[in-house]
């Protein structure tokens, strides 16, 4: 008889959540996961998947456009929102069932309320129960942050632009990251009048900025009014219904919706943690070891609300490895180098490795590739848009130490091309590749 309820209680059924459940459960542990919204978490519910999929859907009012000159007649096609919307929304109900079945295949318990830490071992759900557990792993991901401005509040995040009853008119987005610049695509293709307004001069700040300012000088030519130094003062709602936003300085902006996306901080407030003497930091983020373990041996987190790197594919990773570690008899940690990742604006931007930036600030001899290429779907459709794919050479080794595309499906080219740079390969193993023609890619093994 064990001492504990379970082996393990997991709480937040997420990204790093569900994986760990479900491979602590294969190593033979019993497993208990509450969950105080649905099951899949962020990515699942109101994160990657559905902002994918209203990429894809937003996409077709190019494609029908430059349909036009592969000799279509597209006259009459017009767009639904509601269909998009509810689509989506049932392709969510329909990946939350599949996480609920992983659960119940792998004899995994789930408690569809929230749960808070009251000591080392002890957990207690919204109902009262209080459960015990050989090992907690905390799991509840990441908020959206919402600045401390009058009128903050008429402003809705990610979390409410999935169920909008209608598309706005003009739309305001406040912020400079990932989740900004793929929503003012999104709602620039889908006929939106968007404002992106930030505060500081720079936008994806971890990314190459000749890419970004390839990825800005586009987004104004489709129409997207990108307003550096934005000092955002405040928000009022107007007799209209409309919004009108103070931005001192760089002028009043009058919206139907404003949306905030100005990054997303640890889920880690009234948890417990403090009372069962886990350490947190500045930010709320829960601090761990490269073992994910946090200050109380008992307890370990992964994902977001470890601030570490907030992506789907590391929080997945972080939870798989605790699950070996502590009940698989595998001890391992997770190797940060080289993580591959993808803005999925209009176009979208891919990177892996240094940018020319940390490069130069790091090696002794840098060498940079570039390659500004008009795709050949591009040319036909008579769009004057540039894809540019950049690569960074360590010029000492002749290693390829970082990729940063900007162009079509620089997404799906790069997770490839992301293999060879993490492996270490030079630019003479690149150039030793055949092309691949007609393709983009090849654009990649051609450099000069
Ligand atoms: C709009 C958007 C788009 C994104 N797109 C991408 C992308 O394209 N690619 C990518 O890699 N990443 C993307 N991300 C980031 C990705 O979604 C997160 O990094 C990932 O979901 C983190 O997983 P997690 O397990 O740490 O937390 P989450 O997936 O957020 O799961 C935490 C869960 O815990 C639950 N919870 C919290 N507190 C409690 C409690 N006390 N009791 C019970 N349950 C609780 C929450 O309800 C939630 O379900 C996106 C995020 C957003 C917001
Ligand atoms: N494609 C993807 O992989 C993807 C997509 C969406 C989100 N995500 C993850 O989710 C996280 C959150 O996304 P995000 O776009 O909200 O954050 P972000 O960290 O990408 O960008 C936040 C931006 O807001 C700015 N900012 C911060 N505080 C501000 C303030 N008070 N006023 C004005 N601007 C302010 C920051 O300078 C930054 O440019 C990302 O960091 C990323 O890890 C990933």
């Amino acid at each position: 008889m064990s001492d504990y309820d379970f082996d393990l209680f997991v709480i937040g059924a997420g990204s790093g959540g569900v994986r760990a459940a479900r491979i602590a459960a294969s190593h033979g542990a019993t497993v208990a996961v509450a969950e105080e919204y649905r099951v899949g978490g962020t990515c699942v519910i109101r994160g990657c998947v559905p902002k994918k999929l209203l990429v894809y859907g937003s996409h077709f009012a190019e494609d029908l456009a430059d349909a036009k000159r592969f000799g279509w007649n597209t006259d009459g096609a017009h767009f639904d929102w509601s269909t998009l919307r509810d689509n989506v929304a049932a392709e969510v109900d329909r990946l939350e069932g599949l996480y609920g079945e992983i659960f119940v295949s792998n004899g995994v318990e789930i408690f569809h309320e929230r749960a808070v830490v009251t000591g080392p071992n002890n957990v207690r759900l919204a109902n009262g129960r209080d459960i015990s557990a050989r090992y907690i792993l905390i799991a509840t991901g990441a908020w959206p942050s919402i600045p401390d401005v009058p009128g903050a509040d008429l402003g809705i995040t990610s979390n409410e632009v999935f169920h909008l009853p209608e598309l706005p008119k003009r739309a305001v987005i406040a912020g400079a990251g990932y989740i900004a610049n793929e929503f003012a695509g999104i709602f620039n293709e889908l006929g939106v009048d968007v404002t992106l307004v930030t505060r500081g001069d720079k936008m994806l700040r971890s990314y190459d900025q000749e890419i970004v300012e390839k990825l800005i000088g586009i987004s104004r030519e489709k129409g997207i009014d990108i307003r550096m130094n934005f000092p955002f003062k405040s928000a009022v709602k107007q007799g209209d219904g409309s919004i009108l936003i103070d931005g001192g300085d760089a002028g009043m902006v009058e919206t139907d919706l404003l949306m905030w996306a100005i990054g997303r901080s640890p889920n880690s407030n009234n948890l417990g943690l403090e009372t069962a003497g886990v350490a947190l930091d500045n930010n709320g983020a829960v601090i761990v070891g490269s073992d994910n373990r946090t200050s109380v041996p008992s307890i370990y987190a992964v994902g977001d609300v470890t601030n570490r790197v907030q992506l789907t594919p590391v929080a997945i990773r972080e939870g798989h490895a605790f699950a070996d570690s502590v009940f698989g008899n595998a001890p391992r940690t997770i190797d940060y180098n080289c993580i591959p990742t993808a803005v999925f604006s209009n176009p979208p931007i891919a990177s892996v490795g240094m940018t020319e930036e940390q490069a130069n600030a790091t090696l002794s001899q840098v060498k940079v590739y570039r390659s500004d290429f008009r795709a050949m779907k591009n040319v036909l459709a008579g769009r004057n848009e540039r894809a540019l794919y950049k690569m960074i050479v360590d010029g000492s080794t002749d290693k390829v130490v970082g990729l940063h595309l900007i162009g079509p499906e620089s997404g799906e080219i790069l997770q490839a091309a992301a293999i060879a740079v993490k492996a270490g390969l030079t630019k003479q193993a690149f150039d030793d590749t055949v092309a691949l023609h007609p393709s983009m890619s090849e654009e990649l093994v051609l450099m000069k």
